[in-house]
């Protein structure tokens, strides 16, 4: 069964001459990673909302994990996102004043099944701190003390905990330089790897494409309409 499913979807920012995309078809299966390139503003975060279920389609199918999210209140979509979703964003959007450990046990709080799949949940939040290369002692420090590349792990670890099956990754190499930004990655896909997770990679930058499965353009996979300026 594929991770992801898209199907005839459509979907309109609000306001009269709102940007819209439009997506005939697209899947993603099981354990695959995949790059989805595109200049900026042409809808890749767009369409990662969709597919987090942050924002509704206005019609067609998004199905996660086996679940079309159009059949969900706003509460189970939450829901299935915590318990299915690793989602990294490109800011981290971590707590600042939290520690190291709350940030990366939070997703767990709204997710029962994923804690469970934790089994001692702050002992593989350690252990995912060491295997991303992060110093000992870092699960009591404030996120707001780590360096950007350190946070960038944090992130990391706080999408991986409780081997959610999709991690969604708005490009979150974009505030590292060149060296590391290869290590960073070599430390994501191999915690990726290593769970068997489904990886979908937001990016602008095509040389990042020979470590994924797949490289999808969304102009291939969806048309959009842009508001003139
Ligand atoms: N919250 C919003 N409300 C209204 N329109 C929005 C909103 N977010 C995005 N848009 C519109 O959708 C278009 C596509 O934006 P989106 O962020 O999906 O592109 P992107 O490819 O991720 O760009 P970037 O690479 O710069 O992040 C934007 O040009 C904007 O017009």
């Amino acid at each position: 069964m594929p991770i992801l499913t898209l199907k005839d979807v459509r979907f309109r920012w609000p306001g009269r001459r709102g940007f819209s995309l439009s997506i005939p078809g697209f899947d993603m299966a099981a354990g695959e990673t995949i790059l989805l390139l595109g200049e900026s503003g042409s809808g890749k975060s767009t369409l990662l909302s969709l597919v987090c279920g942050t924002i509704a389609a206005d019609a067609g199918m998004v199905r996660v994990a086996g679940t079309d999210l159009a059949t969900l209140s706003g509460r189970h979509r939450d829901r299935l996102r915590a318990e299915r979703i690793g989602v990294i964003f490109q800011q981290f959007n971590l707590l600042p004043f939290g520690t190291v450990a709350d940030n990366i046990l939070l997703p767990l709080r709204f997710a029962p099944d994923r804690k469970r799949r934790a089994t001692d949940a702050r002992d593989t939040a350690g252990s995912l701190c060491r295997a991303l290369g992060l110093p000992d002692g870092v699960m009591a420090a404030k996120a707001a003390t780590l360096s950007v590349g350190q946070q960038q792990r944090v992130a990391v670890a706080r999408a991986l905990i409780g081997q959610p099956p999709l991690i969604v990754a708005d490009e979150p190499t974009s505030a590292l330089d060149a060296g590391s930004q290869a290590a960073f990655l070599d430390l994501m896909f191999a915690q990726v790897a290593a769970a068997g997770t489904s990886l979908l990679m937001v990016s602008h930058d095509p040389r990042l494409g020979e470590r994924f499965d797949r490289v999808v353009r969304i102009e291939d996979i969806a048309t959009v309409e842009r508001p003139a300026v």
